[in-house]
């Protein structure tokens, strides 16, 4: 069972022991804005009752091993007979049901059921002024947005992940949303309650990644005063999401290793043996196959990650989700900065698909938010598209280039690499020469002129790179 959700916004409460609707139904309904707990027995769901939480619409399946939704339907009814509950059934269950539920529930949803019908039955079946329209801040940062079969299968395959112990390898791109998938396999776990720990691996310096993964004594190393608690402890009993593992150095990832096949470790510096309960899911934009024939990570912890693995697709290939997309970031932009919703132009908002997203989902959110708060009227056109467009495909470039600088700078330490200030700019200077060669047809003088150089020094820089290159 799940809760997320912003205290005061409307709450529904979903309860059906099929994994996969009560994923795809919850994820539907966050998406419109409700705060959503999911049950898988109906039971749960009572003890959260009399644990005084309230829910202010419930949908419930009718035949559940546990307890059978009529039962369920009674109980509710006796302690909040206003409530008003959504029964699914079978399509072929419903003349049945029905009149055992007469005078219980207010609407009936036969199943299979399309989702956008759940969305709209939920606010015919809400009180007036709690319906999704007038919720003030939607609960809606978490929801995985996806309409396109990708995103379909891939919420399925939430679905039924989620119960499985199982560490999780999941693979995309930059900014394609693996954290956020990270997120909904711990929300719709039974870890739900525990915490959800995440860590970048490439975020924290190499000689400091142990301590924060294992914690450490006080006085283990110099600048080390206090016991620190490592993520792996934060996380017991809960979700522990390594990002962008691609990067751990070697020595970190034999440690790991070990500690993903006994559970169990010691803290830096520390003697005591610490045992926790904590599932994995790992996050790489990197081939890691490639790594591993490369030597640069080891086989042995892409098996013990990689127990399942998850790919999202890139934004180019799901195309037909930047509408709706684009829509939820245009309204999360509008509410925090209190202005008035705005929307696209629909010759924008096909411009909006031609476009490649190199950074992925991450890309469009940052225009989105961008265009809030810079295009004047509510309309956003095509002109301020194309030149919001525009200076983002100059900063990306721009970003592109430093980030795979510090990749190939974090690689190259990685390896044990000396001397590499002097190789990563002489490779500068090379793809600088070059690209102004090639703008120039080849005329050195102009090229020089171009980047602010004396001839001579690109002729030499020319006569080194090449020396370096012919054996
Ligand atoms: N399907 C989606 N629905 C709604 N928002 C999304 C979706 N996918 C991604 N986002 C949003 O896009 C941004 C990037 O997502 P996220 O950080 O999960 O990507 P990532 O793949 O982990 O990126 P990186 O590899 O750079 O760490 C986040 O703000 C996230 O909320």
């Amino acid at each position: 069972m799940t809760f997320t959700g912003a205290p005061g916004s409307t709450r529904l409460w979903v309860v059906d022991d099929d994994r996969t609707v009560r994923f795809v139904l919850a994820e539907a309904l966050r998406d419109a804005g409700y705060a959503v707990s999911a049950f898988e027995d109906p039971r749960q769901a009572l003890a959260a009752l009399a644990d005084g939480e309230l829910p202010d619409l419930v949908f419930t399946d009718v035949r559940m091993p546990g307890m059978d939704g009529l039962a369920f339907l009674d109980a509710l009814k006796a302690k909040r007979p206003e409530l008003p509950v959504v029964v699914m059934s079978a399509y072929t269950d419903i003349a049945s049901t029905a009149g055992a539920f007469r005078g219980g529930a207010h609407e009936f949803l036969s199943k299979p059921f399309d989702l956008d019908e759940a969305v709209a039955l939920a606010a015919r079946a809400l009180p007036a002024a709690e319906s999704a329209s007038a919720l003030p801040a939607p609960e809606m940062g978490d929801a995985l947005v996806g309409e396109t079969p990708a995103m379909r299968e891939l919420f399925r395959a939430i679905g039924r992940l989620a119960q499985a112990p199982l560490n999780v390898l999941i693979t995309g791109e930059t900014g394609t949303g693996k954290e956020l998938v990270a997120r909904a396999l711990h929300r719709e776990s039974p870890r739900a309650r525990k915490p959800f720990v995440a860590l970048n691996t490439a975020a924290i310096p190499a000689e400091l990644l142990e301590s924060e993964l294992f914690g450490h004594e006080a006085g283990a190393f110099t600048g080390a005063q206090k016991r620190h608690v490592g993520r792996f402890e934060q996380a017991d009993g809960g979700t522990l999401f390594l990002d962008e593992i691609g990067d751990m150095p070697a020595s970190l990832q034999t440690r790991l290793l070990r500690v993903l096949a006994e559970g169990e470790f010691f803290r830096v510096g520390g003697r005591e043996l610490i045992k926790v309960d904590v599932r994995v899911v790992a996050a790489t934009h990197q081939d890691l196959e490639a790594k591993v024939r490369d030597g640069s990570f080891r086989a042995d912890l892409l098996h013990r990650l990689d127990v399942v693995r998850l790919r999202l697709p890139p934004l180019r290939e799901r195309k037909g989700d930047v509408p709706a997309l684009a829509a939820r970031f245009l309204a999360q932009a509008a509410n925090k900065f209190g202005a008035p919703a705005k929307r696209f132009h629909p010759e924008a908002l096909k411009r909006l698909e031609r476009h490649d997203w190199p950074g992925n989902v991450r890309e469009l959110e940052n225009l989105c938010w961008r265009l809030v708060a810079l295009a004047p009227g509510e309309t956003i056109t095509l002109r301020e598209l194309g030149s919001a467009l525009r200076s983002e495909g100059t900063t990306s470039a721009a970003d592109d280039w430093t980030r795979g600088l510090a990749q190939a700078a974090r690689e190259a330490l990685a390896r044990g690499d000396t001397g590499l200030h002097a190789a990563l700019r002489e490779r500068f200077d090379q793809v600088l020469l070059e690209t102004a060669l090639e703008h120039t047809d080849g005329h050195r003088q102009l090229a020089a002129e171009k980047l602010g150089l004396g001839r001579n020094t690109v002729t030499r820089k020319l006569g080194a790179t090449r020396r370096r290159k012919s054996p």
